[in-house]
């Protein structure tokens, strides 16, 4: 079985974060591991609070997977403070995992900001370099360009600015978009648009950690990158498809939905 790691922070709702790659993980038969960077107080209306896990400890989380077990896979999620980006990317140097999928979370669905304003300059230098493929959303992009992105277009010269500092490859996603939600990836040679038609539900917590978890997955287990992609997009939207509702807020989508109509259990 391949084996995949997360380095997120924890989502106490389930929605997002830690939790949500680890139930993707499973949904895609690999073995999920973690490291949890940060844990924050978190629900289906917002985040209250967060405890940042110190860089000593985040160091020993990782020495202890990377000196004892192959790792197929990478993916990292909320990385919170500049010292956290620091020793991710000194120990992901020094270990060299063969894909490392960076999801650069800033703000949370509900405004929060999961990563200090401080440390986006270090997420840009220490961790895009090291991306085989960064998966922005529009709002993230914008920050990491410094340009306003409101069309394909537009995220088209996104996704090549930011090929330019370093990602072997970008994954620009239109979520946020207007009309359709259609992502588009650049490999430093050509633009492949995953098209999808938006799907009209309030439901959509941790979308954008299950699509980077997904495409790890698959990255994992040895789909070339734009059919790993595009694979995680009929994933994500399956999974936005089935979404439900728990709480009294944005809820979170169903990963296991392909997995129980197989084994004939009755799905929400
Ligand atoms: N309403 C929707 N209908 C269909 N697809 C959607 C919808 N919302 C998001 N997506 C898709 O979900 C994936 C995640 O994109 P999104 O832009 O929502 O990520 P994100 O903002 O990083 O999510 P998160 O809130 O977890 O940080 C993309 O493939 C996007 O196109
Ligand atoms: C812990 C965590 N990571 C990522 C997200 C994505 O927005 C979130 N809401 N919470």
């Amino acid at each position: 079985m391949k084996k995949v790691l997360t380095i997120a922070g924890s989502d106490s709702s389930g929605g997002a974060g830690i939790q949500a790659d680890l139930k993707t993980f499973s949904a895609h038969g690999v073995f999920g591991m973690s490291v949890i960077t940060a844990v924050t107080a978190q629900n289906t209306q917002g985040v209250f609070a967060v405890q940042d896990i110190t860089p000593e400890m985040i160091a020993s989380q990782l020495d202890a997977i990377f000196t004892d077990i192959e790792v197929d896979a990478v993916k990292i999620g909320m990385v919170s403070q500049i010292d956290t980006i620091k020793v991710i990317a000194e120990k992901l140097r020094q270990y060299k995992p063969k894909h490392i999928v960076v999801d650069p979370v800033m703000v949370s669905k509900s405004g929060y900001d999961l990563l200090s304003p401080d440390a986006k300059e270090a997420l840009i230098q220490e961790l895009i370099p090291l991306a085989t493929v960064i998966t922005p959303n529009l709002p993230e992009a914008e920050v990491i360009t410094g340009r306003n992105i409101s069309t394909l277009k537009e995220m088209e010269e996104a996704a090549i600015l930011i090929h330019s500092l370093g990602a072997k490859a970008v994954l620009v996603k239109g979520g946020h978009l207007e009309d359709d939600a259609t992502d588009v990836s650049y490999d430093g040679y050509e633009f492949t648009y995953y098209k999808g038609t938006r799907i009209a539900t309030n439901n959509t917590h941790g979308t954008g950690c299950t699509l980077s978890s997904s495409i790890t997955s698959n990255l994992a287990n040895e789909c070339p990158l734009n059919e790993a992609i595009s694979k995680a997009k009929e994933y994500i939207t399956l999974a936005i498809q089935h979404s439900f509702s728990i709480g009294k807020g944005v809820g979170p989508v169903h990963h296991f939905y392909s997995m129980y109509q197989k084994a004939g259990i009755q799905h929400v």
